[in-house]
């Protein structure tokens, strides 16, 4: 389905992949302010993807397309990709990051259509009900075969209890199951407060009658329950996955269903999909839906709506609400740090202007109040001013630790509740092979950021515009010199600060100018007498 062709203008192309509730975009096809272009073109092969991808601003998808290095390469202008679900094993995170392109997902709005299903799926088998179904819609009236087991008093073990898994918990119990439940995450105290028995993956199968997985798909995950696991369960165990193929081990599973030590399974998700050509599905006491955990109208709507509502925010705000490849800031906390982004941007731009050496570690400390936030996002922030000048737009809070590890600096967080008389303070320091330089940087109640130090002279700088960074040897005569010279070259100085370690020893001048310094201007500073460097920062 086409619905509007890709333009080549300076709009925002938002291209969706995937069926997506028509209700659930709606704030797409509503949203005023920006030029959102949005295309729907469902059902494409890789290569048709990729061929119509180079122009995409916003790729949306659910679980079917496959957002692969190829798909992420071709696209040139991508900086979002949105995932309406949970799930973003279909999507190549490392390549995302790497291109600097935000990946958000939906993470709450199918919950419950995925518990649901899950129970859906539990009572189908405990009761035969599709194979009985099938039976009876093919003219056979059989009542011997398809003779059930209660849930009623028996174990349900849980392995991930997530959103999903505690809400299949809550429904389970109202079955009047027991519940064993598995999570890394997983507090004894938490586990009494929801009514549930804290267990090892070991101790759910060998008591669990029933199991049902809600993890992810990590290394971790891949093949957790295995033919080691299922020689472990009770015979008759029946086992129902509605998380994500490969979690349980497909051949295992079969094996272990021929064999009669599991009785039956449930499965809404498969290793390879669509899975048309699955052995289980040849299995009787298999039963299946084709990955329709999250398929309800609600659900659908939900996730939708979560998406696009992200998609409007980034572009309005440059933040998310649901990133996967970026830390995520409580909203209740995003006021706080925000104001620092630009402060961490400006002091890692300012260095970057002050060496021309290849830099092999950053240290970045956080002192007072701000050494109380989760600081990643500040240190991206940092690193992102600190490459910019070397990767320009290429560099973005998403992938400035990526390229700033790429090329191998080493990159050191420090807090310290003490900000020597700031509230905060942020002090960014580099070592290059031969040098050795920082600056810091607070913010002021109500008159915004300031370098308040350059190497070790405390100094009061605006960090905005042109800024000149002027080291000299402590004489008389020396700032009238500069000065001077800048006024012959027409070079209007706004403000300056001046610092020095001793009388007669270093000494800094900070200008902030009017104007932006040639090369040529910077040497005839530079070759005045007492004058040691000179070096022209912009931020
Ligand atoms: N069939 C479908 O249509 C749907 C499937 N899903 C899938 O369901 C799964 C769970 O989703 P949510 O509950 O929303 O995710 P979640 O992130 O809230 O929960 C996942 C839980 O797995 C736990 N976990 C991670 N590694 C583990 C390990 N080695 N052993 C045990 N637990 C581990 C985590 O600590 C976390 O608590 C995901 O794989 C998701 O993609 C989600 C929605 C719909
Ligand atoms: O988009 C879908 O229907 C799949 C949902 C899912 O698997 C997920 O959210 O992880």
């Amino acid at each position: 389905m086409v619905t509007k062709p890709l333009t080549k203008t300076n709009v925002i192309n938002v291209f969706i992949a995937d069926p997506l509730s028509e209700d659930g975009i709606f704030p797409l096809r509503q949203e005023t302010d920006l030029n959102l272009n949005v295309i729907i073109e469902t059902g494409l092969t890789q290569e048709q993807l990729i061929s119509k991808i180079e122009d995409v601003d916003v790729l949306l998808v659910r679980s079917q397309t496959k957002v692969t290095r190829e798909v992420i390469q071709a696209a040139k202008n991508l900086k979002l990709i949105g995932r309406a679900g949970v799930g973003v094993d279909n999507i190549d995170l490392t390549a995302a990051t790497e291109h600097g392109i935000i990946v958000v997902n939906a993470p709450d709005g199918n919950t419950n259509s995925a518990a649901e299903h899950t129970i859906a799926m539990m009572t189908s088998l405990a009761r035969h009900i599709p194979q009985a179904y099938n039976a009876l819609k093919n003219g056979i009236w059989d009542r011997k075969s398809y003779v059930g087991v209660e849930l009623k008093g028996k174990t349900l073990g849980v392995i991930g209890f997530g959103r999903i898994g505690v809400e299949v918990a809550y429904r389970a119990k109202g079955q009047r199951m027991e519940i064993l439940a598995y999570d890394p995450f997983l507090t004894e105290e938490r586990a009494e407060k929801l009514g549930v028995k804290k267990a090892t993956v070991e101790e759910i199968c060998v008591a669990a009658d029933f199991i049902t997985v809600h993890t992810p798909l990590l290394p971790d995950t891949k093949n957790l329950l295995n033919k080691e696991k299922f020689a472990m369960m009770k015979d008759g165990v029946r086992i129902i996955n509605c998380a994500r193929g490969g979690i349980i081990n497909e051949d295992d599973l079969y094996d272990a269903i021929v064999s009669g030590k599991v009785a039956g399974a449930a499965l809404d998700v498969f290793i390879e999909e669509p899975a048309t050509d699955n052995k289980l599905l040849t299995l009787p006491q298999v039963i299946a839906t084709p990955h329709l955990g999250a398929s309800t109208v609600e659900a659908q709507e939900s996730v939708a709506v979560d998406v696009s509502n992200d998609i409007i925010k980034f572009f309005k705000t440059g933040t998310v609400t649901n990133p996967v490849n970026m830390p995520s800031i409580p909203k209740e906390l995003l006021a706080q740090v925000e104001p620092f982004f630009e402060l961490a941007e400006k002091l890692g731009a300012f260095l970057s202007q002050v060496t021309t050496e290849a830099i092999k570690e950053v240290n970045i400390s956080y002192a007072g109040e701000v050494a109380n936030y989760d600081v990643r996002p500040l240190t991206s922030n940092g690193l992102k001013g600190l490459l910019k000048k070397n990767h320009g737009d290429h560099v973005n809070d998403v992938n400035a630790r990526y390229l700033s590890e790429r090329v191998g600096i080493k990159i050191n967080e420090h807090k310290t509740t003490t900000a020597k008389g700031f509230t905060n303070l942020i002090t960014v320091e580099i070592k290059t092979k031969n040098e050795v330089h920082s600056v810091a940087g607070t913010l002021l109640n109500g008159l915004g950021a300031r370098i308040v130090k350059v190497e070790n002279y405390v100094v009061d700088v605006v960090p905005n515009g042109h800024l000149l960074y002027v080291k000299n040897t402590d004489k008389p005569g020396a700032i009238g010199r500069v000065a001077t010279k800048l006024a012959e070259k027409d070079i209007n100085i706004a403000t300056m600060q001046v610092g020095r370690d001793q009388i007669g020893g270093t000494a800094i001048m900070m200008l902030t100018i009017d104007n932006e310094v040639t090369e040529e201007d910077l040497l005839y500073v530079a070759q005045l007498e007492n004058i040691d460097e000179v070096k022209a920062i912009t931020l």
